[in-house]
């Protein structure tokens, strides 16, 4: 069809009425390989705060599922509420979660540098992971001990061998559509894959993430409490699934 992009019509995040996704059969299990020797550094950017790889070779990489061709890990982070009552990006039948991770990959063979990448539909590919209120998630407590190192808005601090696979579910199951990044500057360049499995965290953990600050250490400490983007109103958009 003629993608006009700049009719901003593939805006992110949705509400997905799972009824209405159909099954593709075309779409493929997800083939994630990550190598916790990728793992470099977590790094306070504001608005949230990202953990971020090495992505100067194909050591971690996404492969099949919706994708066309391989997608280096970059960064993940993750979205969350004032209270746990709100939080997640993507709604789901009109449920909204607590918190919400976010991997991002981009397609490195394609496009030369990651910000090019976020100027084409085909240049990232996101997975997103629901967070529920359950008992505490120790490869999660990780993250979480080093958020002290980067409190102040810019600070960052290493983060060695850190083993990303183990946060993800057992269950990789996904819905996909065609969207966008959640923030500034909302380009339309990412493929969502959003699994059907949440992960549990627990309510003293996510209360952690909103101890972030999103002043820079010199400045009057104002923590981040909030930083998810409201579902997009739009023409309804096709989301597929990858199981019946
Ligand atoms: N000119 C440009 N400015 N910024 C970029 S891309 C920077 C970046 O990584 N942004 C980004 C924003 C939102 C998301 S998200 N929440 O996963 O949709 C992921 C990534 S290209
Ligand atoms: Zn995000």
């Amino acid at each position: 069809e003629v993608c006009c992009t700049n009719k901003n019509d593939h805006q992110s995040p949705i509400n997905s009425c799972t009824k209405k996704a159909r099954h593709d059969p075309i779409l493929k299990p997800l083939n994630i390989q990550y190598d916790s020797k990728t793992s470099k550094r977590i790094v306070n950017m504001g608005h949230c705060f990202n953990v971020e790889f090495d992505d100067t070779a194909d050591i971690s990489v996404l492969n099949d599922g919706p994708l066309t061709g391989k997608y280096r890990l970059r960064q993940f982070h993750f979205h969350w509420g004032s209270t746990d009552a709100d939080g997640s990006e993507h709604v789901i039948d009109g449920k909204v979660y607590p918190a919400e991770l976010h991997i991002v990959h981009w397609n490195f063979h394609r496009y030369p540098t990651f910000e090019e990448a976020a100027k084409h539909p085909d240049g990232l590919a996101d997975i997103g992971v629901h967070l529920k209120i359950g008992e505490k998630k120790t490869v999660l407590q990780t993250i979480i001990d080093n958020l002290g190192q980067v409190k102040p808005k810019g600070k960052e601090h290493m983060l060695i061998k850190y083993k990303l696979s183990s946060l993800l579910p057992k269950d990789l199951n996904y819905w996909t559509y065609t969207g966008s990044l959640t923030t500034e500057p909302y380009f339309e360049c990412v493929t969502w894959i959003v699994l059907q499995q949440a992960i549990p965290i627990s309510s003293a953990q996510l209360t952690q993430f909103r101890g972030l600050l999103c002043k820079a250490e010199n400045e009057k400490p104002v923590p981040i409490l909030e930083n998810h983007r409201r579902v997009q109103r739009l023409p309804d958009r096709v989301v597929r699934s990858s199981c019946t």
